[in-house]
């Protein structure tokens, strides 16, 4: 990690921690509105539960499943790619890794994203040309690898965390858009 990374992610968190509720939550739905407006029935969408310190609301994959989409989460490994676990309703979900809610069955192999139509990428920051900073463990650039060529692969931030210009490594996986509460934005 460079340091210049470091310092992003700690200027996002301050940014994201001085939002009141009411806007965060207003953002969050706006968020989950466009993406299930680009839902069909039985699309397959590698989602994520999203914590207090992310965009889109701890219930994203619930609206993607009441849209009509098949909802995979990811399961953290100790290291390498993330597996995926079909979401089936809020009360079968259960504290995984870094206790970050897991579906309670158990995960596919990584390569299950390949089946997948949508991916969203929980992300910090993103720049126009797609360039993602995470929060540094490296999970979705070994990840993102995975899936099929052209599959659109969304992070979900708030507009000012689309940022001019971001740092950029060797193993860093792009994203090919972003989801605001201003809507989908394909770069
Ligand atoms: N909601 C959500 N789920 C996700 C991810 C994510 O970023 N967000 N992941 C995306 O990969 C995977 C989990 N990866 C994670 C990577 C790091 C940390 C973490 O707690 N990092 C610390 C310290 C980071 C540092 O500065 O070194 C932190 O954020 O405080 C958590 C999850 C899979 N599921
Ligand atoms: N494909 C890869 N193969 C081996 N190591 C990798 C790969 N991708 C990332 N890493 C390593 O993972 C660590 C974290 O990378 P980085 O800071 O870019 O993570 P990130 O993109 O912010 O996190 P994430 O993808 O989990 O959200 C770095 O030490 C990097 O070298």
């Amino acid at each position: 990690m460079t340091p210049d990374k470091s310092a992003v992610r700690r200027a996002v968190r301050a940014r994201r921690a001085a939002v009141p509720t009411s806007v965060r939550t207003e953002r969050d739905r706006a968020i989950r509105d466009h993406l299930a407006s680009l839902v069909t029935e039985g699309m397959v969408v590698c989602a994520f539960v999203p914590d207090d310190d992310e965009a889109g609301g701890a219930d994203l994959p619930e609206a993607l499943a009441l849209a009509g989409a098949q909802v995979l989460l990811p399961v953290s490994p100790a290291a390498g790619p993330l597996g995926w676990a079909a979401y089936a309703g809020s009360a079968d979900l259960r504290p995984g890794r870094f206790g970050i809610p897991v579906p309670s069955a158990p995960p596919w192999p990584p390569e299950r994203i390949a089946d997948a139509d949508l991916v969203l990428v929980p992300s910090v920051a993103v720049d126009h040309t797609g360039a993602r900073l995470g929060r540094g463990g490296g999970y979705y650039d070994r990840t993102l690898a995975l899936a099929r060529p052209h599959t659109r692969l969304l992070a979900v931030l708030d507009r000012e965390d689309v940022l001019e210009h971001l740092p950029v490594e060797p193993h860093d996986r792009p994203v090919t858009g972003v989801v605001t509460p201003h809507g989908v934005l394909d770069f």
